[in-house]
């Protein structure tokens, strides 16, 4: 048996799931009273002790069965239950279950009254669409949810909060925001993914006894990244390590004007472990840095009138990345034309990996830069640069997330993380990964100049680029828990220099 706690499953990946268990033998009722059953012992242990009056909205598929036993499991404890139900000619399963809750004096009534059945209720289940739901939600059901979500009462999704996309999390129109939400067998892509993941509340897994057998011939396409996922991925020191074999990282970061980026970005990359870091400026600010940084080694670029990197200064980038293993650029460089020459000419003359972040991303947008390059290259934008990157808005990017990475990643042969509270690591032949220790504590200036540090000191460790983004973001999201777990303090008083602190011992969790 296998209780599915780190799998993230498609709509199309589960279904399969469920057809393979049918054919060892295993019906679909079976799963349907085992979800409805267990995601019932769930709700009791959570809300039960409160005695509270429950609303069950059933939809005509499979999700509104669950509802049913749910329904049946939650009156069978001695609760008041009632159950709003959008269809009553049912066939299959969800029709033996309805007939059961009917058997036994449930009250079930037409959805038109949801609103007045509403009024007495401590606690809504909605099971109104699961996982079979895609697209527009039709304007009946979209009418419903609009009444659930303005009752104010706390709510319980089943599978997949109403109106989110199972496989995409993304929502057209309507969807319920739920404070729980709980999952048959394995967490849905859509409660994991935003917008979806932020309509989802807490997402529990109820097990439904599901034979390994019934996997096996199932790769999903996107994975959790947590901590035992990536345990063991971080190359470490051996005897024979020097400061250059522990990792050397090139960071070209900050302006005449934007100095703290380049510090994080540098500390950042120090307390992921590199053995050393050279830190390329414009040549009037590298003394005020290099008084700053004191383990980094500071080297002043040739520069124009406005703070700006020369053109001479990409020789000055090209001899020290010649004794780099990664390169990290962009954080603070600004946008005008010298620096998307010296990122041009960087990325088509070094063949080390390289992180572009921020501004370097910006610059960029529009050329073929990184798509031309062989070596690896990771992308690290947030909706914005993304937008731009690929020539849309960024609400654009923020409506379809999964899309917008893989096709990024695609387009550019490279490695993407795509920044945010399900930050997400697409890259072409592996299964998109969703972060999953990220806090909203790091909605701060400048913790995306930390991530760049990190992710490029585990490039120079010689890590491949796509685990490294992944256990970077992973570190980066658990060192603001960290944070918040020791201090108590609020998650709006965290400043991107604690997260230094922690990220030692958030990579110290992944060896
Ligand atoms: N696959 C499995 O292994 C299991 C599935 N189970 C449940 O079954 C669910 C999937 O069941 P189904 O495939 O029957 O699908 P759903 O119950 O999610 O959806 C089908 C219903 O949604 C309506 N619908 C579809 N698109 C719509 C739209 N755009 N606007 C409004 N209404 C729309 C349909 O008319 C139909 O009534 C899961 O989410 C889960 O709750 C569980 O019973 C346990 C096992
Ligand atoms: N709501 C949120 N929940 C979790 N993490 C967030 C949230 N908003 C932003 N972050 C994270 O904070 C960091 C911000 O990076 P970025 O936007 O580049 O900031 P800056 O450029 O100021 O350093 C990213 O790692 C991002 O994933
Ligand atoms: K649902």
């Amino acid at each position: 048996m296998n209780d599915g706690s780190a799998r993230l499953y498609t709509s199309s990946e589960m279904s399969r799931a469920d057809g393979n268990a049918q054919e060892l033998g295993i019906p679909g009722g079976v799963l349907m009273e085992r979800a409805g059953a267990g995601m019932a012992r769930e709700i009791l242990a959570r809300f039960g002790g409160e005695r509270p009056n429950v609303l069950v909205l059933a939809g005509g598929g499979n999700n509104g069965g669950d509802g049913f036993v749910i329904a049946r499991e939650l009156h069978r404890a001695g609760h008041e239950v009632r159950v709003a139900a959008t269809k009553r000619d049912l066939s299959g399963d969800p029709k033996v279950n309805l007939d059961a809750v009917l058997n036994l004096g449930v009250p079930v009534h037409d959805p038109e009254s949801l609103k007045e059945l509403l009024e007495g209720t401590d606690l809504i289940v909605d099971a109104l669409l699961g996982t079979g739901f895609s697209g527009e939600v039709r304007e009946r059901e979209a009418a419903l949810i609009r009444t659930l979500n303005d009752a104010g009462a706390a709510t319980v999704s089943v599978d997949i909060p109403s109106g989110v996309d199972g496989s995409t999390g993304e929502v057209h129109g309507e969807a319920v925001r739920a404070d729980l939400t709980l999952c048959a067998h394995a967490v849905k892509v859509g409660c994991a993914v935003s917008p979806g993941k932020d309509h989802a509340g807490e997402v529990v897994t109820v097990g439904i006894g599901l034979p390994e057998e019934a996997e096996r011939d199932i790769e999903p396409a996107l994975v959790l990244t947590d901590a035992r996922s990536l345990r063991g991925s971080i190359p470490r020191l051996s005897g024979e390590s020097h400061k250059y074999s522990a990792g050397a990282v090139l960071v070209l970061a900050g302006s005449r004007t934007v100095t703290g980026a380049s510090v994080l970005s540098v500390e950042g990359a120090q307390r992921a472990g590199c053995g050393i870091v050279f830190l390329a400026v414009p040549e009037s600010v590298a003394p005020a840095l290099d008084l700053r940084l004191t383990e980094a080694l500071i080297y002043g670029l040739p520069e124009d009138g406005e703070g700006h990197p020369a053109p001479e200064a990409l020789e000055v980038v090209l001899e020290k990345a010649g004794r780099a293993s990664a390169v990290v650029a962009g954080p603070g460089i600004g946008i005008g034309d010298a620096q998307r020459r010296l990122l041009e000419g960087l990325l088509r003359l070094v063949e080390l990996p390289v992180l572009l972040d921020a501004d370097a991303l910006t610059n960029l947008a529009g050329t073929d830069a990184v798509a031309r390059r062989s070596a690896p290259t990771v992308l690290t934008p947030h909706a914005g640069e993304l937008g731009r990157l690929l020539g849309v808005g960024a609400g654009e990017v923020t409506a379809h997330r999964l899309r917008s990475a893989t096709e990024a990643a695609e387009r550019n042969g490279c490695t993407v993380l795509l920044k945010g509270g399900d930050t997400l690591v697409a890259q072409g032949g592996r299964p998109t990964s969703v972060n999953t220790s990220g806090t909203v504590a790091l909605a701060t200036a400048g913790t995306g100049d930390v991530l760049s540090g990190v992710i490029g000191a585990l490039l120079s460790r010689g890590m491949d680029p796509y685990e490294a983004a992944r256990a970077g973001a992973w570190a980066h999201g658990r060192a603001a828990g960290l944070w918040l777990d020791a201090t108590g303090w609020p998650a709006e008083s965290l400043i991107a220099t604690d997260l230094l602190d922690w990220l030692p011992r958030a990579i110290g969790e992944l060896l």
